[in-house]
């Protein structure tokens, strides 16, 4: 049983519109790193399945949010594959993202009722990822098609919850042009996580960029 519904998800995902897209093969560390993303305000964390030992510090993730980090998605990134999905769901994800569209992680989310976000850069995708079921359909990578495409993508599909990821930067510059052009939700990977060190530091820095988010909703 999923920890929450589709429609909770995504209505998380809408209040807290920036999903941290993370991965790290010490779970020490990466507890640090999720801990302070929570401290800053963010309520979703995306861990990407990137390492050798991905599932492993995954499956110590989540009794640590669902200890320290009460209210906070823990989810699951770069899956390409029904079994990958199937194991990570098994251990508690609370939604899939993929860099592309496969339909057989489709089936499988679908199957568990877990959000399904899958990654798309063309109209025809988007409208697939639309028709399968998509929670959310990731745009990416965004820094390849750009805001004029989410802008463009308006005109036809004006409302799809869309989240950009691939090389969006954490500067109020950047986050105004992509929610101008049409994004609900921005997904930041390596720009977010380039200065960690001073965690407290960082949470304040998330803090700022949601409050800057907040206010361009408005
Ligand atoms: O693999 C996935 O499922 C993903 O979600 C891809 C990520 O969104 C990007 O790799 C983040 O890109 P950067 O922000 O440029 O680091």
């Amino acid at each position: 049983m999923p920890r929450y519904s589709t429609a909770a998800i995504q209505q998380i995902v809408l209040d807290t519109p920036i999903v941290p897209v993370f991965f790290h093969a010490d779970v020490a560390y990466a507890q640090r790193i999720l801990q302070a993303c929570y401290e800053g305000g963010l309520r979703v964390f995306e861990f990407t399945n990137r390492g050798a030992n991905a599932f492993e510090v995954f499956s110590a993730l989540m009794p640590f949010v669902q200890k320290n980090c009460p209210g906070m998605l823990l989810g699951i990134g770069t899956i390409y594959t029904a079994e990958d999905a199937e194991r990570f769901i098994q251990a508690g994800a609370d939604f899939v993202v993929q860099p592309c569209l496969t339909t057989e992680v489709a089936e499988v989310c679908r199957n568990h009722g877990t959000p399904w976000l899958p990654g798309t850069m063309t109209v025809g995708e988007v409208y697939q990822a639309t028709k399968l079921g998509a929670a959310i359909v990731k745009i990416f990578p965004g820094n390849v098609v750009g805001p004029g495409f989410i802008k463009s993508l308006r005109g036809p599909m004006p409302t799809v919850p869309l989240m950009v990821t691939g090389g969006v930067e954490p500067t109020e510059e950047s986050l105004r042009e992509w929610f101008a052009a049409g994004v609900n939700v921005v997904g930041m990977g390596s720009q977010l996580f380039k200065n960690v060190d001073d965690t407290q530091a960082f949470s304040q820095q998330i803090a700022q960029l949601l409050e800057f988010v907040g206010t361009l909703k408005k």
